[in-house]
């Protein structure tokens, strides 16, 4: 062993020391924290005093129920902090820091060494800081400098000096195993071990070698609005998790983890990434699709298309007669030109247009569409849009109360009166003598007022009306959005060829109640520029993964549901594989959402997740992919291998899958371009053992062998690709290349792609030196 890492050794034994004597006092202190909560809750009533008989009475067993319940909140959130810094600790114990910088701040002689890991750890003295957290402010300067002047911002201003070396450190079971001078790049050589491992269930953090450009997404920390672009590998995900560590840290006091909320493309995604954050000692943050909020919002009135069943259709109903009509509905609703039609739309009903449904009971009328259409356009329109909703609201409230006071002396309610059950008398008897504060025991003992008892009677069936017109059920939205489909009034610019046909089938669609998956958002939308927008003020930031396949439709609802968050969204548009985002190349149309001066753009361009030969086919898949650069890590060429048949193509992957399981690979896709083709590829290679198919309602990231179609792999990774089969005839289409770059680049450490028949015209122009022909 070398003095330096001698030297190192000795202290790192040192700080392990520190590390365990911490942990056997902090073990202590949470077991006797465990037991105060445990005694706390067991014995909770034993000091309260319950007692009611005076209105004083009443007023201490109160104050003293809170008391209680205060002592209860504290002991446990003091248990909680306790056994959070005993699990860092123990996460410590593996690997207690991970780099190393050598400062010397301006004014100072000294040169300081500042050791960086997880989390922070103080000397037993608790006065000298042992390990520095990767996000203190003093860390910035590990991420962002190569030797030399450096400087790092802290809450008192900019402190500046002269960075000497950057170290990075292999440890292991309590020994450093090497040790890196990686003063110009961080850690290509441990970059290079730790991409050229085999993938798991999860993803991992990357702290230990977050790159530059990586580090800005992660600290970055003004305007509302936050963009990433980045190539496939480039770590958009990545740098999200961490900047959600980031900011949980550097806003401990004011920001928690439920107060953060990422938008990913499903479920299994979700698992996939769901120990990046407990792996580094913070809580998970709120997980969502969009699909599962337009459900939460549409499901009571439609039957709502998913998105990847709209995806399966563009991808597979290519000979069904309403094909073409159907994909043009699906990039036109997603255009910026029907999101201002709507807007356009929605200011032309201040004048005319709104729909109404007339309120009946009983059949009977009380306020008809006519009356309530001339009640809301007679009115004052100098009145803001919503305070003539308000305004209406109110008049209709008063046209229930008046239609409930003529029910009340009608013959039904007697009936009903008379029909009461012994049970439904007892019940309406304790609410008027609830309400009323009327004194006695029972039923028996009061003769209940007629009248009150019609009135309650009446209230409780016109319950539903009164809730409908607080709910605005009154206002027909599907009528106002059917009559966008009858008429181009609020179209500017070109009209697509095929909006006959749009008309015909989104009215069509609508009549039989049910809404396809590119309607869903601009319904949503227009109901609540109409209706008001339901807002959720506690969430504080918003991050939008596989940004690219959201429309702007997407983008100003998330932004008006969310109003006091910022937003970080994060993308690829070589990947945009909806129909919708074919012909979009930046987020530039986003910068309207917050204006300019609140948003900022970061690129990233250096692919992390593929060897440079599978990043070196890849780029060349795309028209830009000129900007893709790779990271220097060795792996074999892709291989396209041309096949005559299916047969042969299934006997070849059964002999591929179980050569690449030999050499030790713990993830391998067969990734087809649809769910119909992979549910046949399953089908025919269901001998290979325990492979799995991959559905658009799988939960768990799985390992072994899977079949998955595309776009279902998006944002996830595999140790090896199999592309199943990448001829002309599945492949034939331009607008197809977006998926299949997606397909490819999910390949860590292996890319094989099979043709049955002629290769897809996508791969034509690839010179032999990056696509090896067999
Ligand atoms: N700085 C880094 N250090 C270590 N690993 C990294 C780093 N950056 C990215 N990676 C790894 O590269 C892979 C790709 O990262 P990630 O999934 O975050 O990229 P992405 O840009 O979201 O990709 P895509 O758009 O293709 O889904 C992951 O395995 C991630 O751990």
């Amino acid at each position: 062993m070398n003095t330096k890492l001698v030297q190192e050794q000795d202290r790192l034994n040192n700080v392990m020391e520190v590390i365990t004597e911490q942990i056997e006092k902090l073990q202590e202190e949470t077991d006797m924290h465990r037991e105060e909560v445990v005694s706390f809750r067991k014995h909770f009533w034993d000091d309260v005093k319950v007692n009611v008989d005076t209105f004083d009475d009443y007023l201490e067993t109160v104050i003293s129920l809170r008391q209680q319940a205060q002592n209860l909140s504290i002991s446990q959130s003091t248990h909680r902090q306790v056994s959070n810094k005993l699990s860092a600790l123990k996460r410590m114990q593996h690997i207690p820091y991970f780099g190393r910088i050598d400062f010397a701040e301006e004014g100072t002689s000294e040169t300081e060494r500042i050791y960086i890991g997880t989390s922070t750890l103080m000397d037993s003295s608790g006065e000298d800081f042992l390990i520095y957290d990767w996000r203190a402010p003093i860390s910035s300067i590990y991420y962002n400098y190569s030797p030399g002047p450096a400087e790092y911002t802290t809450p008192e201003g900019i402190i500046g000096g002269m960075l000497e070396q950057k170290w990075q450190y292999i440890i292991r079971g309590g020994v450093v195993e090497s040790m890196f001078d990686t003063s110009l790049t961080i850690g290509d050589e441990i970059l290079q071990q730790v991409l050229g491992k085999s993938t798991d269930k999860h993803m991992h953090s990357i702290v230990s070698t977050i790159q530059q450009e990586q580090n800005r997404i992660i600290r970055h920390d003004h305007g509302r609005l936050l963009i990433v672009q980045g190539s496939a590998g480039s770590g958009k995900t990545s740098a999200a998790l961490q900047r959600i560590a980031y900011l949980l840290y550097k806003y401990r006091d004011k920001l928690k983890a439920d107060q953060i909320i990422l938008f990913s493309p499903n479920s299994m995604f979700n698992s996939y990434v769901s120990n990046v954050l407990p792996e580094l000692g913070e809580e998970n943050m709120q997980q969502v699709t969009f699909q599962e909020y337009l459900n939460h919002r549409l499901s009571d009135e439609f039957k709502v298309e998913g998105p990847y069943k709209q995806l399966e259709y563009v991808l597979t109903a290519t000979d069904q007669p309403l094909y073409q009509v159907r994909t043009a509905s699906i990039r036109f609703k997603a255009s910026v030109r029907f999101f201002e039609a709507i807007k356009t739309y929605r200011e032309s009903l201040e004048a005319a247009g709104l729909l109404f449904k007339g309120i009946t009971f009983r059949g009977e009328s009380i306020v008809t569409a006519k009356k309530i259409n001339e009640r809301f356009y007679r009115k004052d329109t100098s009145l803001r849009f919503h305070n003539r909703v308000e305004k209406l609201t109110e008049w209709l409230n008063r046209q229930v109360e008046e239609a409930m006071r003529r029910e009340r002396n009608k013959a039904w309610v007697q009936e009903e009166i008379e029909l009461l059950s012994e049970d439904d008398y007892q019940k309406a008897y304790n609410y008027l003598r609830k309400k009323r504060g009327f004194r006695g025991e029972s039923a028996d003992d009061y003769e209940m007022e007629p009248e009150a008892l019609a009135q309650l009677i009446v209230r409780q069936k016109f319950k539903s009306i009164r809730k409908g017109i607080q709910m605005l059920h009154f206002i027909d939205i599907k009528g106002i959005y059917k009559q966008l489909f009858t008429n181009l009034t609020w179209m500017k610019g070109e009209i697509p060829e095929e909006w006959e046909g749009i008309c015909q089938l989104t009215l069509k669609m609508l009549d039989e109640g049910k809404l396809f998956y590119e309607d869903a958002t601009p319904f949503l939308l227009l109901k609540e520029l109409i209706q008001g927008f339901q807002t959720n003020t506690s969430i504080k930031h918003v991050l939008i993964d596989e940004a690219q396949d959201y429309s702007p439709f997407q983008f100003e609802f998330l932004k008006r549901l969310f109003p006091s968050a910022k937003m970080t969204v994060l993308g690829d548009f070589n990947q945009g594989i909806f129909a919708h985002a074919s012909e979009t190349v930046d987020f530039d149309t986003l910068t309207n959402l917050y204006g300019p001066n609140e948003t900022n753009t970061i690129n990233l361009t250096r692919s992390y997740r593929s060897t440079r030969p599978i990043v070196e086919l890849t780029r060349r898949l795309v028209p830009n992919g000129k900007q893709i650069v790779a990271f220097d890590r060795d792996g074999e060429v892709p291989v396209l291998t041309q096949l005559t048949n299916k047969e042969e193509l299934h006997r070849q992957i059964v002999y591929k899958v179980s050569n690449l399981q030999k050499q030790a690979y713990q993830t391998i896709a067969i990734i087809c371009k649809s769910a119909e083709e992979s549910a046949a590829a399953y089908k025919a290679l269901g001998n290979i053992d325990e492979i799995k198919l991959v559905k658009s309602n799988s939960m768990e990231y799985e390992q072994g062998v899977v079949v998955i179609p595309a776009y279902l792999a998006k944002g996830i990774e595999f140790d090896a690709v199999i592309i199943y089969d990448a001829s002309a005839e599945v492949y034939g289409n331009e607008r197809l290349r977006r998926l299949f770059y997606t397909a490819c680049t999910r390949a860590m450490h292996y890319l094989q792609l099979y043709s049955v028949g002629e290769p897809s015209p996508l791969l034509l122009d690839i010179d032999s030196e990056y696509l090896v022909r067999s």
